[in-house]
């Protein structure tokens, strides 16, 4: 008999190319009403799975936790029970003034500034997102903000300030600490990836504020966290994948 995947406790059972991966165990609840004839999976150390159909097709709902290792664990458990496609549904800072609270922030690739991916190819290797998924967002939300985002590991830096000031400078749309490790290791695995990161931090804001705000459901930031389910649930049920 074929054994649950140790974190995630996913098995190939689960019966879909296709899922959505979160930080917080609690956007995965939050998600649940998007979703048909929902089916509870597993909760497991931070990995809490969910299973729905959305215009027909059958997705997985499942958060990672925060940073490159556990979602590193996620994507390959994902690999290994059958999941083909991946996309990310997160939160984070800008690092452009002028993108508000709410907006999404798309990534045409990302600087990857953690630790875990250099230990499987060189930091040379890019971490891009799939071409059809990345042309599916723009086709279903062409206002939402493109371009290169930045992955990090340490989120209460003394040098915050100084490095996103460096990465603004050089057109750094904002930052998260996942999608880079989820290109990166998605890409090595033969998964097509996407991430769609919901704002909820002003450039040169508060940033444990904003995360706050976030758990705490400020207006703007819940409905871009709406919005960005939807989208990833529409690019993952269209009929051209
Ligand atoms: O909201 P999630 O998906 O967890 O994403 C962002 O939020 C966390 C930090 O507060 C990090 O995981 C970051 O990437
Ligand atoms: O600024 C932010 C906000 C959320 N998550 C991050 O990684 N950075």
């Amino acid at each position: 008999m074929t054994e649950p995947e140790p974190h995630t406790q996913l098995l190939p059972t689960i019966n879909t190319d296709s899922a959505i991966i979160m930080g917080d165990p609690a956007r995965v609840d939050r998600s649940r009403q998007f979703l048909e004839d929902v089916e509870d999976w597993a909760f497991n150390r931070e990995y809490k799975s969910i299973l729905g159909t959305y215009q027909g097709k059958r997705i997985l709902i499942m958060s990672t936790g925060i940073g490159a290792p556990s979602t590193g664990i996620a994507v390959e458990e994902l690999n290994n029970v059958g999941v083909k496609k991946v996309i990310r549904v997160g939160s984070a800072g800008a690092m452009q003034a002028g993108i508000d609270l709410g907006k999404l922030i798309i990534g045409e690739g990302v600087v990857r500034d953690d630790g875990l991916t250099s230990k499987y190819v060189p930091a040379i290797y890019p971490a891009v997102p799939a071409f059809r998924l990345l042309a599916l967002a723009h086709y279903y939300a062409p206002e939402a903000y493109y371009g290169i985002i930045r992955s990090h590991d340490g989120f209460y830096m003394d040098d915050n300030a100084k490095n996103e000031a460096f990465w603004s400078a050089k057109g750094v749309l904002g930052a998260d600490m996942e999608s880079g490790a989820m290109m990166v290791i998605g890409r090595q695995r033969g998964l097509e990836t996407l991430s769609i990161l919901n704002n909820v931090v002003l450039y040169e804001g508060d940033l444990a504020a904003g995360v706050s705000d976030l758990t705490n459901g400020d207006d703007l930031m819940a409905q871009g966290e709406t919005a960005s389910i939807k989208l990833a649930l529409n690019i993952l049920s269209d009929q051209s994948l």
